[in-house]
């Protein structure tokens, strides 16, 4: 992933908001490793940054390219490459129940209704959730829904994932779940996340305050230069 001077600036007359407002400065950013944490307080600009990457938000300035796609000019192919977790599950699981959403996100993989079903069962087995494939996405407690809302993306073998503060709502044992599911992926992870103990185990740490990158490096100096801000 490449951001050339790509930034994001509301016009005022953007029906978003009434004032011009800077919410991310350009930035020229070079993203190659394959575990790269976002961290920052809130509203410095990380879901900002993260959807950037996958064309969900777009640049107001310069530009973003995945894979060698321009995030504006091929949009469609990048968000088929690119899956995204968001913070909140209910904004992602838009099917009644798990076993339907697992199957919606199968849906252009040349199985039969069967396979799919069998499938879809299996992928929710190995998060634990299978036990509630019936259930109503309601019933489900907030870290249910978000490990399957991780399922869901995954189930298409995205070619890099992005993940929104993905552990938010996830107790200990789930957290470790998500970790260790989280390193046995090939695919690049770009995550952002509140959880230092989290970020400490990604390669490349980049710290966002004010909608600027403040520090990019190895985790522990990341995390010392964000707790320095914060205090
Ligand atoms: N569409 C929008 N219209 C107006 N302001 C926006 C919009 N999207 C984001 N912002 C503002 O931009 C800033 C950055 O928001 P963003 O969601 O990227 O922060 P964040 O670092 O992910 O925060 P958090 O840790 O609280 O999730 C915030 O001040 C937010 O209010």
């Amino acid at each position: 992933m490449v951001l050339a001077d790509a930034g994001l600036t509301l016009a005022p007359d953007d029906p978003r908001t009434q004032v011009a407002k800077q919410i991310l400065a350009p930035l020229t950013l070079e993203l190659t490793e394959k575990r790269i944490a976002i961290i920052g307080a809130n509203g410095s600009g990380k879901s900002t940054l993260l959807r950037l990457l996958n064309g969900l938000v777009l640049p107001s300035s310069g530009t973003v390219h995945v894979q060698g796609r321009n995030t504006r000019s091929e949009a469609s192919a990048v968000r088929r490459s690119v899956g995204f977790v968001f913070t909140d599950p209910l904004s992602q699981l838009v099917m009644p129940t798990p076993q339907e959403d697992l199957e919606l996100s199968l849906r252009r993989q040349k199985l039969s209704k069967k396979q799919r079903q069998e499938k879809a069962l299996g992928i929710l087995a190995s998060y634990g959730l299978d036990h509630l494939a019936q259930s109503s996405i309601y019933e489900l407690s907030g870290g249910e829904r978000q490990l399957t809302a991780l399922a869901t993306v995954l189930a298409v073998d995205p070619s890099i994932l992005v993940l929104d503060e993905p552990s938010t709502l996830l107790d200990l044992r789930n957290t470790q779940l998500l970790m260790q599911r989280l390193s046995t992926l090939d695919q690049q992870i770009i995550m952002s996340t509140h959880d230092l103990v989290l970020a400490a185990t990604f390669e490349r740490v980049l710290v966002i305050e004010a909608g600027q990158v403040a520090f990019d490096g190895a985790p522990q100096e990341a995390i010392a230069a964000y707790r320095k801000m914060a205090s």
